[in-house]
């Protein structure tokens, strides 16, 4: 039982004043409970939050984080949210879907009167870790007047640390590996309570590569909750739905009848610019951006390590940084938070975060390599143009690409205008490349390896209508990276390459260091090693990487070489971008369909007889180090199945050892009837093992029985003891209270705050500023600083 509230007075407190606070506590979520049944969305005008039947403490949580009016999306889905229905929400990027499940989540359990006692009472479910904390962050800002728990649960530490803390969360934002994890691990850990689960990025969520995760994780969940699902690209399939068990689900897409798939106030543009012309192409148009905040996406990890590389050694003049999957988790959160903090700086990344992150007012999104399907362009170009404000985007095409791409793009309402390369600002870096290529073997290594991996990336892309290997002048392209001849690229070939893609998918879930990683080369190549083929390359990178590569990787991606670079000179600085990309001809913009007013109907019920998919048994490790020990010889001698020794005949036949046996060996190890009793007596003891492993799951049902009780007691004492007329719940970060939690912890939570040190505490942290509106510069160090006071 946590600690009583200062404001309580506890013992002294006589029962009848208990009881009159307890009424009047009941009687203020009651009136709340009729004003939501009363609503009705139809009827009542939503413009601001004020207009909604909510709660005091998320009032005045979304108040002090300056959220006023309500957004489309928000208008049609928290309403019937607030009721209780199965909602797929969809709406275009940037247009706050986040508040569109998090108000919900707040009041559904505020109106059910959720306490710690009660356990988990929602999931919201992240597909990368960035994400889960950003929505983590929403949380704590609009919950900051509640009491819930909440936690974020991405990996990073170990299972037993983030184990102890989970049993009392009230709200968990996770990635859904590290979840499975937990619910396959952690006995302490019950969802049977589980009252709300959420999908953000849902269609991610429940593609191939989250399958049999998200599948086992809804099979420990109870059947009766509310499920909420958000995309900007939402699925609508039944059978994604089935394996949810939603009930009557109701749409609601706010931007169904737009014009456009993506906001009106982002600029789209793509070029047509042949592969060996791309880097030039993309180093031209940085120069010519030199005070703009800018996003590359690229289609791999060792890309991205290469241009970034590459192009920080001749210094265009602008902060650059990067990010992939395999970095480290610290890494990946200072870089993120770097880039929110700048206003000119330019990120090099893979699709890790293409879809949900909140980057401040980024000018440009340039897709330097192709996305795989119009849907990841959709998610991509979000990353500018969010709420309200403008946003540029350009796709670099190959010409083999063009017709293909735009047809997908069209199909899917996305209409991009064409626009050319000034060439006299166009600038070739070829021969700086190969002078850095031939002095350093490093570098050159890392395009050898960019190379590979963007040449596989392509033959693994699924739309063949759309990348064209064969087509591609791969001899150029190695020539434009600085390589001395273009590595020779094996590939697997039909099935066996699907194969080795389905099972890295299924890999890169289990391995929760990745979840999320879309990065093409590292998600799909092959791992396992009879699957592998591997290149002269590869084995050279190999080998390499082992001893003179590994300090300077370890430089490139762990210790933040992403300095801030002084620009050496920015004489371009001020050039604007029309001066290095110009419009030659205008598309014809997209039929808009007649305006239709915005959706929200019921979807057909799903079938409901989901079907299951059988669940690979847990992984029994809980981290990398423990996965390897597992597979290492001497680990295997020493913890795996005994030897079963058998005699062979001269025939080469097998016998059991005791067939051989020499009776009188046999009676001089003993007497036969002892030898016997000590058998039996050995058997006996063990099958009473197997008994006790049985009357264990007995007597944690009664335990569980026993916690309910208690539970029902402790929160009658609880009503009887709470101070002011209605029940106020906060949800604050819990800081300080712990020591340790160094190293690349990702667990943050959010405790209920109740002695006078805490509130002192928190008074100053408002002092100082903390609990900002949403948007304002929270700190890579200020999380840190918080999960490592609440990690032991
Ligand atoms: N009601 C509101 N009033 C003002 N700003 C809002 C409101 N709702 C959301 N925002 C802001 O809009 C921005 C985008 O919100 P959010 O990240 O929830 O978008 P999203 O729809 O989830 O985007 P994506 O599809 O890319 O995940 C955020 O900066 C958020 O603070």
């Amino acid at each position: 039982m946590a600690p009583m509230s200062s404001k309580r007075k506890g013992p002294t407190v006589n029962s009848q004043q208990r009881d009159v606070k307890r009424k009047k506590v009941e009687e203020n979520v009651e009136s709340l409970n009729q004003r939501v049944l009363d609503f009705n969305p139809g009827e009542n005008e939503v413009t601001s939050f004020n207009d909604l039947p909510l709660s005091h403490p998320t009032t005045s949580g979304l108040e002090a984080s300056h959220f006023k009016n309500l957004t489309d999306i928000q208008q049609k889905a928290v309403p019937l949210a607030l009721k209780g229905s199965d909602l797929l929400g969809a709406a275009k990027t940037g247009s706050g879907k986040t508040l569109a499940f998090l108000v919900p989540v707040l009041e559904n359990l505020y109106r059910r009167r959720w306490t710690e006692l009660d356990g988990l009472g929602a999931l919201i479910l992240s597909p990368t870790r960035e994400l889960a904390i950003q929505i983590f962050e929403v949380l704590r800002k609009i919950g900051r007047y509640h009491t819930f728990s909440a936690g974020l649960v991405i990996g990073g530490k170990s299972l037993q640390e983030e184990r102890e803390r989970l049993g009392r969360m009230n709200i968990l934002v996770c990635t859904p590996g590290r979840m499975l994890q937990h619910m396959d691990q952690t006995a302490a850990f019950e969802i049977d309570n589980l009252q709300m689960l959420v999908l953000d990025e849902a269609d991610r969520i429940l593609d191939m590569g989250f399958q049999s995760t998200v599948d086992a994780i809804v099979e420990h969940l109870p059947k009766e909750r509310q499920t909420l699902l958000f995309s900007a690209t939402q699925t609508k399939k039944v059978s994604d739905l089935a394996r949810l068990s939603l009930r009557d689900p109701e749409y609601v897409s706010v931007h169904e009848a737009a014009a456009s798939a993506t906001p009106s106030t982002l600029q789209q543009n793509y070029i047509v610019t042949p592969l060996p012309e791309k880097v030039n192409t993309l180093w031209s148009f940085i120069r010519s951006n030199l005070k703009s905040k800018i996003l590359v996406f690229l289609s791999s990890g060792k890309q991205v390590r290469y241009v970034y590389e590459s192009f920080r050694h001749m210094q265009p003049g602008i902060p650059l940084l990067h990010l992939h999957g395999r970095q480290k988790q610290t890494a990946r959160l200072d870089i993120t938070a770097r880039f929110s903090a700048t206003s000119n700086s330019c990120l090099f990344a893979t699709d890790v975060v293409a879809r949900g992150l909140d980057f401040p007012a980024v000018d440009w999104v340039i897709q330097l390599d192709c996305p795989e399907d119009a849907d990841t362009y959709i998610h991509r170009v979000g990353r500018t143009a969010r709420y309200e404000r403008d946003g540029r985007a350009v796709l670099f095409l190959d010409p083999t690409e063009e017709e293909g791409m735009l047809k997908r793009l069209e199909h899917k309402k996305v209409a991009v205008e064409k626009i050319n390369v000034r060439q006299k600002k166009q600038q070739s870096i070829q021969s700086q490349l190969q002078n850095m290529c031939f002095k350093d073997p490093e570098l050159k290594y890392l395009g050898q390896k960019a190379f590979i991996s963007y040449v596989k990336s392509i033959h693994l892309q699924k739309d063949k209508e759309v990348f064209k290997l064969d087509q591609l002048p791969l001899e150029e392209y190695s020539a434009s990276l600085g390589l001395p001849g273009a590595p020779r690229v094996k590939f697997v070939k039909g099935d066996d390459a699907k194969n080795v893609k389905n099972a890295l998918r299924r890999q890169q879930i289990s391995s929760s260091e990745d979840e999320g990683e879309n990065d093409k080369e590292d998600q799909n190549m092959p791992k396992p090693k009879s699957a592998v083929v591997k290149t002269k390359y590869d084995r050279m990178f190999e080998r390499k990487n082992q001893d003179i590569l590994s300090e300077h990787y370890t430089k490139l991606i762990d210790d933040g070489t992403d300095k801030i670079q002084k620009p050496p000179n920015t004489t371009d600085g001020d050039d604007d971008a029309a001066d290095f990309l110009s419009i030659k001809r205008r598309i014809e913009a997209l039929p808009s369909p007649p305006q239709q007013p915005t959706t929200t109907s019921s979807l057909d019920p799903p079938d409901p007889t989901p079907k299951k998919t059988k669940r690979p048994k847990p992984p029994k490790f809980d981290s990398n180090r423990a996965r390897r020990l597992l597979t290492t010889k001497e680990y295997a001698l020493k913890h795996g199945p005994k030897a079963h020794k058998l005699v062979f005949d001269d025939q080469g036949d097998a016998h059991e050892v005791y067939e051989f046996a020499d009776e009188k060996d046999f009676l001089r190890k003993g007497d036969v009837v002892k030898q016997r009793e000590e058998f039996v007596g050995k058997e006996g003891r063990r099958l009473e093992e197997v008994d006790r492993g049985v009357d264990r799951g007995v007597e944690k049902g009664k335990r569980r029985e026993r916690r309910e009780k208690r539970r029902r007691r402790e929160r009658e004492e609880m009503d009887g003891a709470e101070e002011g007329g209605e029940v106020r719940v906060e949800l604050v970060p819990f800081e300080g209270e712990e020591e340790g939690g160094g190293g690349d912890e990702v667990v943050v939570e959010g405790r209920r705050e109740y002695d006078e040190e805490r509130a002192e505490r928190k008074r100053k942290r408002k002092r100082s500023g903390d609990g900002e509106p949403l948007g304002s510069n929270d700190k890579l160090e200020d999380l840190e600083a918080l999960a490592s006071g609440l990690l032991g």
